[in-house]
């Protein structure tokens, strides 16, 4: 038996666009919520949000099972770190701060067992191989392992061509915020010069055969993103999404008494 086909990469390989949304709150029931609500993919943050391996788990736990692809984000691009994260199940992995082509190729050798790559092997006691009863996972892993890598600052932007031919990168994620204030816009990353190298390296990414991702809360964006290619869209913030509708309540609430 195999390790489990990645449909989501299949996705992307095929072309087929993915709507996907955030998952920050760091917790599995919180998680389980979200995969019940339709996206096809969920970022599990353990970038920005306050996660450890062990609520990452507990996340690709509840997540797995649903229709929604568990994506999970390392806080950096630690080779160590994607070992662990990849034997606690997790088929697809984003990696922040991306600068250069040496520092993806680092990430496709962490995601891939040898001789192509460095990932240890622990499948015994990994969650990844069902604990051992996927006999055949360590010959059948790399192919199923999905790597996106995230391109957000001046630096990788100029080097993103040389980002483009490393082989085995599945998806290039773009990171408007970090982006932008690696442009000089900090906290505005509709500023027309952050949009333009946005448009400009969703265009590349995708004519180089590549998936291109974003995260876009203005709908109208991601619908022009789509349009010039872009196949792994998320479209919210769990975190943001219950905490503007908790505002909006309280206020509209509180109306009623004046
Ligand atoms: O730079 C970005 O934008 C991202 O990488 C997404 C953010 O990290 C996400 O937390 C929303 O701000």
């Amino acid at each position: 038996m195999p390790a489990p086909k990645n449909t989501f990469k299949q996705a992307l390989k095929e072309g087929h666009a993915q709507i996907g949304c955030w998952v920050g709150l760091a917790d599995a029931y919180a998680a389980e919520v979200m995969s019940t609500c339709g996206f096809d993919w969920l970022v599990i943050d353990g970038e920005h949000a306050p996660n450890d391996l062990r609520s990452l788990r507990d996340q690709l736990q509840v997540v797995s099972p649903s229709d929604s692809h568990p994506v999970v984000r390392l806080p950096i691009g630690e080779t160590w770190m994607v070992k662990q994260v990849l034997d606690a199940g997790a088929q697809t992995v984003l990696i922040p701060m991306i600068d250069t082509a040496e520092q993806a190729a680092e990430m496709v050798r962490a995601c891939r067992y040898p001789p192509e790559g460095v990932r240890g092997v622990g499948s015994s006691l990994a969650r990844a191989s069902k604990f051992g009863e996927i006999a055949d996972y360590l010959h059948s892993a790399n192919d199923e392992i999905c790597l996106l890598v995230q391109v957000e600052s001046v630096e990788a932007m100029d080097n993103l061509d040389d980002i483009l031919a490393v082989d085995n990168v599945d998806g290039v994620f773009i990171g408007p915020a970090d982006l932008a204030a690696s442009m000089g816009h900090l906290g505005n990353a509709n500023h027309a010069d952050v949009v333009a190298t946005i448009e400009d390296a969703v265009t590349r990414i995708t004519k180089a055969g590549r998936a291109a991702g974003i995260l876009i809360t203005d709908l109208n964006a991601a619908k022009r993103y789509l349009d010039l290619g872009a196949t792994f869209v998320a479209t919210g913030i769990d975190v943001t999404l219950l905490a503007n509708a908790g505002r909006k309540l309280a206020s509209d609430s509180k109306a009623l008494m004046v």
